[in-house]
């Protein structure tokens, strides 16, 4: 009898056989539907310090006791990026596993934070909207409302409003309206202010005067970091799979190499995370507060650096602690080519200038 693994035989067993599908399409989701997600995740020292140091987030806060107390903590915290990296990362198995490009998330809110090491999250999501695309009649786009909650209290520490492209089994006939819309507006010109002030230091007051500068001279605050990051495999393929995010994007070039990136791509986390490493290098946080209008306008990919631009929108005297004020920032990460591939909004509280 022949074996096998003999290649010709081998290539017609596999030809014949079935494949264990893994993940769901559009059809699969139905709004009102919940889902609890099956993996968990002990978020811990290690899993934190590995997705802050390799998207260039130095807080001392988050790495050493000393500094961690001087900012109100117990302990180094767990990180909101890397809380929110773990629990979309939970959810991909049974949302996006198929393949769907994440477009953007919003309302990204953190009610139970500080959390600390040992926490073991526990994730469920629930469809809100399932569209058709008008532009790209193989895909449909879903919106799911998803809360991390603490396993053992039932606290919810993340939650967030995130769309995705999600592969239909059919694909249905579309008007392109969605993309005619969009090559009408590319008209415009640019409409951008004249002047750009960039904040002296990275206090509060420090928004708040380039802010008032920005306001007499019909100006903008608006500057860019200097810090790069070129993706690569740890970047790439690593960090997603520390979070349990089984997107193909990330790790299996086979595959990608026939897809509309044509091979793997960055997790839209370490893009977003690099981005605001960037930034927050540049000012004096005191905590994360939440996230709006977040989106991914194109692929990274290995060998491709990470920039990013700031926008600062306003200021507000008010925070949780006396000694920090409350900005409200606009965040772009952009490639080699100057090309943005994310952008969002980002509330946070900045320390205040030690008197
Ligand atoms: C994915 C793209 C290639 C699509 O590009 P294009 O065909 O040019 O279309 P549009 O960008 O105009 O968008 C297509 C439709 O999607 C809607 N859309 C776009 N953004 C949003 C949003 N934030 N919320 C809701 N809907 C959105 C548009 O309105 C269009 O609708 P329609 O006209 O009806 O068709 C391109 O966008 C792209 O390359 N994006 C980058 C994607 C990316 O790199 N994401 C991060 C990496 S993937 C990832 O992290 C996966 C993750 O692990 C996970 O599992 O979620």
């Amino acid at each position: 009898m022949t074996e096998w693994t003999d290649p010709d035989t081998f290539a017609q067993a596999l030809e014949r056989a079935d494949t264990k599908e893994k993940g769901n399409c559009f059809e699969d989701f139905e709004e009102g539907d919940v889902i609890e997600h099956d993996p968990g995740l002990t978020l811990t020292r290690f899993g934190n310090e590995q997705w802050m140091s390799q998207t260039l987030n130095h807080d001392p806060a988050y790495w050493r006791t000393d500094a961690a107390a001087d900012r109100g903590f117990e302990e180094p915290p767990i990180h909101p990026d890397y809380l929110t990296a773990a629990t979309l990362g939970i959810t991909v198995e049974d949302l996006s596993e198929k393949g769907g490009y994440f477009l953007g998330r919003t309302d990204v809110r953190f009610p139970g934070t500080p959390v600390y090491a040992g926490t073991e999250l526990h994730v469920e999501s629930e469809v809100v909207n399932c569209a058709t695309s008008s532009s790209r009649p193989e895909y449909g786009i879903v919106s799911w409302r998803t809360r991390g909650k603490d396993a053992e209290t039932g606290e919810v520490l993340c939650s967030y409003e995130r769309t995705n492209m999600i592969p239909r089994r059919e694909p249905v006939a579309t008007d392109g309206s969605g993309a005619a819309a969009a090559e009408e507006s590319e008209d415009n010109g640019p409409d951008l202010p004249e002047e750009f002030v960039a904040p002296e230091g990275g206090y509060f007051e420090d928004f708040v005067e380039a802010l008032e500068q920005a306001d007499d001279e019909n100006a903008a605050v608006a500057y860019r970091h200097e810090r790069g990051r070129t993706q690569d495999d740890v970047t790439v393929a690593s960090l997603p799979l520390a979070t349990l995010n089984t997107a193909k994007q990330h790790h299996n070039v086979d595959v990608m190499s026939d897809s509309p990136s044509g091979d793997i791509v960055t997790y839209g986390d370490v893009t977003r995370s690099t981005a605001l490493g960037h930034a927050r290098s540049d000012e004096e946080t005191w905590r994360e507060v939440g996230f709006d209008d977040e989106s991914f306008h194109t692929f990274v990919a290995v060998g491709d650096t990470v920039y990013a631009f700031t926008r600062v929108l306003e200021a507000d005297d008010t925070a949780s602690s006396d000694e920090a004020g409350t900005v409200r920032f606009e965040h772009i990460a952009f490639n080699q080519d100057d090309e943005p591939v994310y952008s969002g909004t980002r509330t946070a509280e900045i320390r205040k200038r030690p008197s």
